[in-house]
């Protein structure tokens, strides 16, 4: 769906020059949600607006859709940004319409007719659960009805991507759990592709299949989900299922496992000492729901009364049971 190959966007000239984004390259797959996630100033907001082409790449090249958009004169892009929906954290709603009214904007720059704009406004506000407050002005609604008017108001030209730009961020934890359940549902029943920009790994956590970390202007990692945190090594990981502070482990003799498929309800720890007469001491972890399958991460120290163990027969044990470990 999109394809970004060597993108790199300096702001400034000479020793003014920032490189907010740097040589990176991006694969987001067609129908799926794609999270970028990434502290303050990683470059996030920049890359998402050479993507929806506001903002032109000083070098490299973006493709949505087949069509490169640094291609595109005035016209044809603002035919391409029909296709390309966006939503943001401070909703940017026009406080003078009413909810419905601001789900027509879309409709009536694209000069469709009345009756059918009225039609499209009911279906959205259906799909996203205000049809009761479509005569409601912003200042009458809450943080997260906001939201709900900009996804619909994003949707109603059908668009095949949804950008979201730090959509949950304004938001309390409850309210963003439903806005990201809605984005979820959205996804499933439409199949638009969603790409999230965030700084909050729940929001990677709860709804997204694949992602890309991002830090100082770079892609760090990026791909499936369930992939990455199956990486011992992988930063994502790390993030998305913390194993504790590494200072817990002064003598380094820790390892980190990684519980994914179908063995991550088995006794694995207590098969270690049966096994091995290992003593396993738990020094950190967490289990959690991640692109719907349970993974959990736990760092755990590992000794044996003897002083030694067969570290090599230990990890071909945890292999055959679906465990990666970082030894
Ligand atoms: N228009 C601009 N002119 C100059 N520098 C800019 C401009 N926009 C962004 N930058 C710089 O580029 C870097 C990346 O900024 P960007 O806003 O893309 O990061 P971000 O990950 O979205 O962070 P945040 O979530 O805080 O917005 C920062 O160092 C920022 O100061």
């Amino acid at each position: 769906m999109i394809t970004v190959t060597n993108l790199t966007k300096v702001y400034g000239k000479g020793d003014k020059a920032v490189a907010a984004v740097q040589d990176v390259s991006l694969h987001v797959p067609d129908g799926g949600i794609f999270g970028i996630l990434g502290r303050s100033g990683a470059g996030k907001t920049t890359l998402m607006r050479c993507l929806t082409a506001l903002e032109r790449p000083t070098s490299g090249s973006v493709e949505v859709a087949g069509i490169e958009l640094t291609s595109l004169n005035r016209p044809q892009l603002r035919q391409m940004r029909h296709r390309m929906g966006m939503i943001f954290q401070h909703f940017n709603l026009l406080g003078s319409r009413t909810a419905a009214a601001n789900i027509a904007f879309p409709l009536e720059i694209q000069g469709i007719s009345g009756l059918q704009r009225k039609a499209r406004v009911d279906e959205l506000l259906e799909l996203v659960g205000l049809s009761d407050r479509a005569g409601s002005y912003p200042s009458q609604l809450s943080g997260g009805q906001k939201q709900r008017v900009g996804i619909a108001r994003a949707l109603a030209a059908g668009p095949q991507v949804l950008f979201c730009d730090e959509a949950t961020s304004a938001l309390d934890p409850a309210t963003t759990e439903q806005i990201l359940d809605l984005l979820k549902r959205i996804n499933q029943e439409t199949g638009v592709t969603v790409v999230l920009i965030t700084h909050e790994s729940e929001v990677v956590r709860r709804i997204c299949d694949s992602a890309a970390l991002m830090a100082n202007g770079r892609i760090v990692e990026q791909g499936p989900l369930l992939e990455l945190v199956a990486d011992p090594n992988s930063q994502l990981a790390d993030i998305l299922l913390p194993t504790g502070d590494p200072a817990l482990d002064p003598e380094q003799r820790s390892m980190v496992l990684t519980f994914t498929g179908s063995h991550t309800a088995e006794p694995i720890i207590s098969g270690l000492t049966r096994h091995f007469g290992l003593d396993v001491a738990i020094l950190g972890g967490s289990v959690d729901w991640i692109a719907g399958q349970k993974v959990g991460r736990l760092r755990v120290a590992l000794t044996h009364p003897d002083g030694f163990y067969d570290r090599a027969a230990v990890h071909q044990y945890l292999i055959e049971r679906e465990v990666s470990a970082r030894l």
